[in-house]
């Protein structure tokens, strides 16, 4: 379970967080939606522990992540597809990242079987496509068999079969009773594949909710999730993606 309250991060003058509290369950899949620029990045960052809050709290399990001793153990994550080193092979960086954590060498394999990546084990990063490097990533969160998982963006560069399998692999790691949860500006994908979503504009919280309580918001009842998302997006827009990151 992971447990944000009135989380708050400021940048100079730009409040990219703003007192955010919502509740991520076990055994659902969560998905987090909002507009460029909303925050869902820092968001993530914050509860990772490699952000610092200006104010509020945000446990994972009751505990600051900074307090858990099992690292990835206890919490997967995925933020960068791109930010494996490109001059290592993936199983050289799974291995290197198993024996950094105190893991066992042998979950490379098993991990790198899961995503589909074992005819590239070999092979460098660097020469992956982006949908590979989303494989890496997944596989990078699934090595300590963690109960929480965390994914920014995990969807781009997929082609249609990578989503299919990602959308699987995501419903079958809830149904384990694990926390997933997962960030996107893909609507219609979170439509086919969250239990609850959690959404955001300027950094504030929008819902904290199932995904029909969030679709029945629509002023017309055959409002899309994308028509409900634009209503109560719409006078959060943010103008603020220029500003530097
Ligand atoms: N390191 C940083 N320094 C200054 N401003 C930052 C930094 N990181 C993020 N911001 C600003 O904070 C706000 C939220 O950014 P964030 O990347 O968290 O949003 P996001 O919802 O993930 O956006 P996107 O969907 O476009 O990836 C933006 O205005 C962004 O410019």
């Amino acid at each position: 379970m992971i447990e944000a309250q009135e989380l708050t991060k400021r940048y100079g003058r730009t409040t990219a967080v703003d007192r955010l509290t919502f509740t991520i369950r076990p055994g659902h899949v969560t998905g987090f939606l909002g507009p460029n620029g909303s925050g869902k990045s820092t968001t993530l960052r914050l509860v990772l522990g490699l952000n610092a809050a200006d104010s509020g709290r945000v446990t994972v399990d009751g505990r600051a992540l900074r307090e858990h001793r099992r690292g990835l153990r206890h919490v997967g994550a995925s933020l960068d597809a791109n930010d494996a080193h490109g001059g290592r092979s993936a199983r050289d960086h799974l291995a290197a990242l198993a024996c950094s954590n105190g893991l066992s060498r042998r979950r490379v394999g098993d991990v790198l079987a899961e995503v589909g990546l074992e005819s590239a084990a070999r092979r460098r990063i660097g020469g992956f496509s982006l949908g590979m490097k989303q494989r890496l990533g997944i596989a990078g969160a699934l090595l300590g068999d963690p109960p929480v998982l965390i994914f920014d963006e995990p969807f781009n560069g997929l082609d249609a079969a990578g989503i299919v399998w990602i959308r699987g692999l995501f419903r079958r790691l809830a149904a384990e009773g694990r926390t997933v949860f997962v960030s996107s500006h893909l609507l219609s994908e979170m439509a086919q594949l969250a239990d609850r979503l959690v959404v955001i504009g300027r950094g504030a919280l929008i819902a904290d909710e199932t995904v029909e309580e969030f679709a029945a918001r629509g002023a017309a009842p055959s409002a899309s999730l994308e028509d409900v998302f634009m209503e109560l997006t719409a006078d959060r827009l943010d103008h603020r993606a220029g500003d530097t990151k």
